[in-house]
């Protein structure tokens, strides 16, 4: 195969991860010029192109050196490394990059009585996951029927065509919708960016490496507050004490007040009215709390 010099990046055409995905590129300063059949997008900053296509051909595309990179569920790509054959291309989960959340559960009709894995033997699962769920019931031991379906797994029981179901949850409304009761997890997924497990030598590798960076940078700082309060220096160490997790504080003079400092924190995560009241108690006053935009470490 002919050697790209820009980077070929495949995510959702049209879908759940569509928006959050582009919007994540572009905080990383990857922005693109929509081609009028919107199959493929040239980038216009960086040599970074989109290919857009149905989520479930994304792994295929890396496993054959179409696409360098993908964004894709994480109950993709394990369903794909499970079910793709072994002259396929290993791929690997390069980051989670905190959206499209939804867990791959088992689901079973709400009067059905149901304790443990080991009810399930001898009975019909409907599910588009037939590799997840075939390793999970290998994995407790049990024989049941696996019924692969495309789409609407969650008609099955009522339909006949299974006893009960295995199929992606989020809000859980679905299954309350047709009377089913989530009873097992076998997955936790998340958007992943996706790639080979080998990162190529050549400049299309460095610029993979450049957008890990910018994406740990985003990732890092997406739920970061910067916390900025004025304290004595008497009251310091009580203050420091409650502040939430993150790397050390900066502390600053404040010019014509020697007693009192400046103190500046990157928090991990929300800094809530009660935990702000708390450090107001001990002391501190003039408090912020920012949004982060960008970090480069
Ligand atoms: N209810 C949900 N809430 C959040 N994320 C979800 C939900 N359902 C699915 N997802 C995640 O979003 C991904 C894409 O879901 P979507 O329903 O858009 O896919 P699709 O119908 O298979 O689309 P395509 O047309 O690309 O094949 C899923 O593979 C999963 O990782
Ligand atoms: O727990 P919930 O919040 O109800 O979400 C779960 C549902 O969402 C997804 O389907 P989607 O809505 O994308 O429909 P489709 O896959 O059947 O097109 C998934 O296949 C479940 O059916
Ligand atoms: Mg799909």
């Amino acid at each position: 195969m002919k050697t790209r010099d820009r980077l070929r990046i495949a995510m959702q055409k049209s879908g759940r991860l569509t928006e959050p995905a582009l919007e994540l590129l572009k905080r990383c300063g990857l922005t693109f010029r929509q081609s009028r059949d919107k199959l493929f997008c040239f980038g216009e900053g960086e040599p970074v192109d989109l290919l857009l296509v149905r989520d479930d051909d994304i792994p295929g595309l890396i496993a054959q050196g179409v696409c360098d990179l993908g964004i894709v569920g994480r109950n993709v790509l394990d369903e794909f490394a499970l079910t793709a054959g072994r002259d396929v291309a290993p791929l690997a989960e390069w980051r989670a990059l905190g959206f499209g959340r939804c867990r791959l559960s088992i689901a079973v009709p709400q009067e059905m009585d149901y304790r443990a894995p080991s009810d399930l033997a001898g009975l019909r699962i409907a599910t588009s996951y037939p590799g997840l769920l075939g390793a999970w019931l290998r994995g407790q031991g049990v024989g049941a029927g696996v019924v692969t379906l495309a789409g609407s797994v969650e008609i099955a029981p009522r339909l006949g065509t299974a006893d009960l179901i295995c199929d992606l949850v989020q809000s859980g409304g679905t299954l309350a919708a047709n009377q089913l009761r989530e009873t097992e997890v076998l997955l936790e997924s998340e958007a992943v960016l996706a790639g080979p497990q080998t990162l190529p030598a050549d400049e299309r590798g460095d610029m993979i490496e450049l957008l890990f960076r910018r994406l740990d940078g985003v990732i890092q700082v997406r739920e970061s507050r910067l916390l900025l309060l004025q304290t004595s220096r008497g009251a310091l160490d009580a203050v420091v004490r409650l502040l939430p997790g993150g790397p050390q504080p900066t502390l600053l003079p404040v010019a014509g007040q020697p007693d009192q400092l400046m103190l500046q924190a990157l928090c991990a995560g929300e800094v809530s009215w009660r935990q702000l009241e708390e450090i107001k108690k001990a002391g501190a006053r003039e408090m912020f709390v920012l949004p982060v935009e960008k970090m480069l470490a």
